[in-house]
């Protein structure tokens, strides 16, 4: 006798590794469930991407306007608790919308926190769900820096809900979110310090770039300290103090923790449903599926190379749909993930970088992003653009800072991922004046 499952696909989490690819999945005829503890869309639209985009808007406005004094005049001055408040009413509805989508789709949204019982049966507030298959999708949570003290230190999420921006800010760890959070609280007037684990901030972006905007941002008032070190923190009088070096103190009114995101794997019967974990999250083989076959992960949550990222969690997502909907049975061919941090310049890559273009027989074309025209138009004074090309003039990275670089690099994104020859260069007429026509200018 065939046993029946309630559900074709069961996804545990709701955030991108899963709802781009269960809606498709649902609207192909499967049957689907969405089990999900918190907001529907997960990190990204909720307390990432989308909210912390949001609250960068206005740097971007009030850089622009400082550029152009002269032409313009006037100070652009950041009001936190508006800028909060509009941030809030950009993504109240995101929710709502994504699980409509969903809905209308076919799939089922089951609230509340799922935990595997076997290999074919998550239980939620007691009841009961099967699947033929399950898809782990559960993310990431902050990783909390393991010293006396630490729980006085916010996370990002408490950080983007602040109703007033405290005047002196201390964070810990250089990633993404530090120097992102860093040039939103600064440009918003607060006092910054960024505490270093290392010497190096954004370890995986083209460092000259990174060392440009960590220049630009202490040039603005930001202090980095290196190698820092954290021992301690502690609450006196009114103050925090971070305790960091041999004997050096900090006094701030707030700390943000920004030292990483660890995978929620804990708590959720992998082990009862024998999955197997790592400290990096859980192991998958070429098709997503774990060690267990009717398991699968997605997003953030799977142990791997590539970045954790809503596009590396998007082509998951959609891969298991095209997997479980029968139109493919091959192997995930991740495609070459594009990525940008939004200080200001931003830093964006995708590809071969250049620093590994020599061992890969590639070579770099190198501009200078202020001595191009339409980058003068709002008087960008910092920025450079690295065109990494292989032989035969295919181009196979890119790495930029400048204003746009999310825009440049996401323009040639095609060339890099189909390795379009010159004459497929030559066949797009871009829109003209656009970022795209003066990035593909360079390529041609
Ligand atoms: C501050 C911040 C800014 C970011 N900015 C960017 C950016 O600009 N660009 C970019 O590409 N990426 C960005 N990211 C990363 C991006 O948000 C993630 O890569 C993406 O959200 C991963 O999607 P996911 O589905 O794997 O995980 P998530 O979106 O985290 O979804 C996991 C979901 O699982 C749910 N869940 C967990 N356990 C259970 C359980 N037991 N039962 C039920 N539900 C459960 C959670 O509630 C959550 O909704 C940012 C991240 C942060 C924190
Ligand atoms: N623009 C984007 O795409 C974007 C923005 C924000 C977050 N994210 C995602 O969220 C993830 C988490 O961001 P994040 O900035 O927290 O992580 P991250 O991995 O980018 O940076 C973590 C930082 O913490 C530091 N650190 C680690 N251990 C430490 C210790 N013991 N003491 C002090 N510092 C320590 C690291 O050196 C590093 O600088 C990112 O990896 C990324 O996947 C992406």
């Amino acid at each position: 006798m065939t046993q029946t499952y309630d559900y074709d696909v069961l996804f545990l989490g709701a955030g991108h590794g899963t709802f781009d690819g269960a809606g498709p999945l649902a609207a192909s005829g499967k049957r689907v469930g969405v089990i999900e503890s918190g907001l529907i869309g997960g990190t990204c639209p909720n307390r990432g991407c989308n909210a912390k985009i949001t609250l960068d808007a206005p740097v971007t406005v009030q850089r622009a306007v400082e550029r152009m004094q002269g032409v313009v005049s006037g100070k652009v001055g950041i009001n936190w608790s508006e800028l909060v408040a509009h941030k809030q009413t950009i993504i109240d509805p995101l929710p709502g919308n994504i699980a409509g989508k969903l809905t209308q789709s076919g799939a089922d949204i089951i609230h509340g926190r799922g935990v595997l019982i076997d290999a074919h049966t998550i239980s939620v507030d007691g009841r009961a769900y099967t699947g033929d298959k399950i898809v782990v999708a559960t993310g990431l949570r902050p990783h909390r820096l393991d010293v006396p003290g630490d729980e006085l230190a916010i996370d990002s999420s408490d950080f983007m809900n602040l109703r007033e921006l405290p005047h002196r800010i201390a964070i810990m760890g250089s990633g993404y979110i530090s120097m992102e959070f860093a040039t939103i609280a600064n440009a918003a007037g607060a006092d910054v310090t960024v505490l270093m684990h290392g010497d190096k901030a954004l370890r995986r972006f083209h460092q000259p770039f990174v060392e440009a905007v960590i220049d630009d941002l202490q040039s603005r008032g930001v202090t980095f300290v290196r190698n820092a070190g954290i021992r301690q923190l502690s609450r006196d009088d009114g103050d925090i103090t971070v305790h960091y070096g041999d004997d050096a103190t900090l006094a701030v009114d707030m700390v943000l923790d920004a030292t990483g995101r660890i995978p929620n794997v804990e708590g959720i019967g992998l082990e009862a449903a024998g999955v197997t974990v790592t400290p990096h999250g859980i192991p998958v083989n070429d098709h997503l599926q774990t060690n267990v076959p009717s398991i699968y992960a997605a997003g953030d949550v799977i142990d791997k190379e590539q970045p954790r990222l809503t596009p590396t969690a998007t082509f998951e997502s959609y891969y298991l749909y095209q997997l479980f909907s029968g139109q493919t049975d091959a192997a995930i061919d991740y495609p070459p993930i594009p990525t940008v941090v939004y200080t200001s310049p931003r830093i964006a890559q995708v590809g071969v970088q250049p620093e590994s273009a020599e061992a890969v027989g590639a070579s770099v074309v190198h501009n200078h992003v202020p001595d191009d025209w339409y980058r003068q138009i709002d008087e960008q004074s910092i920025g450079d653009s690295l065109l990494v090309f292989d032989d035969d003039h295919h181009l196979v990275g890119v790495a930029e800072m400048s204003e746009q670089a999310e825009d440049a690099v996401n323009t040639l994104l095609p060339a890099v991922v189909f390795g379009y020859d010159r004459d497929q260069m030559w066949r797009m007429a871009h829109l003209f004046p656009s970022i795209s026509a003066s990035a593909w200018h360079k390529i041609r």
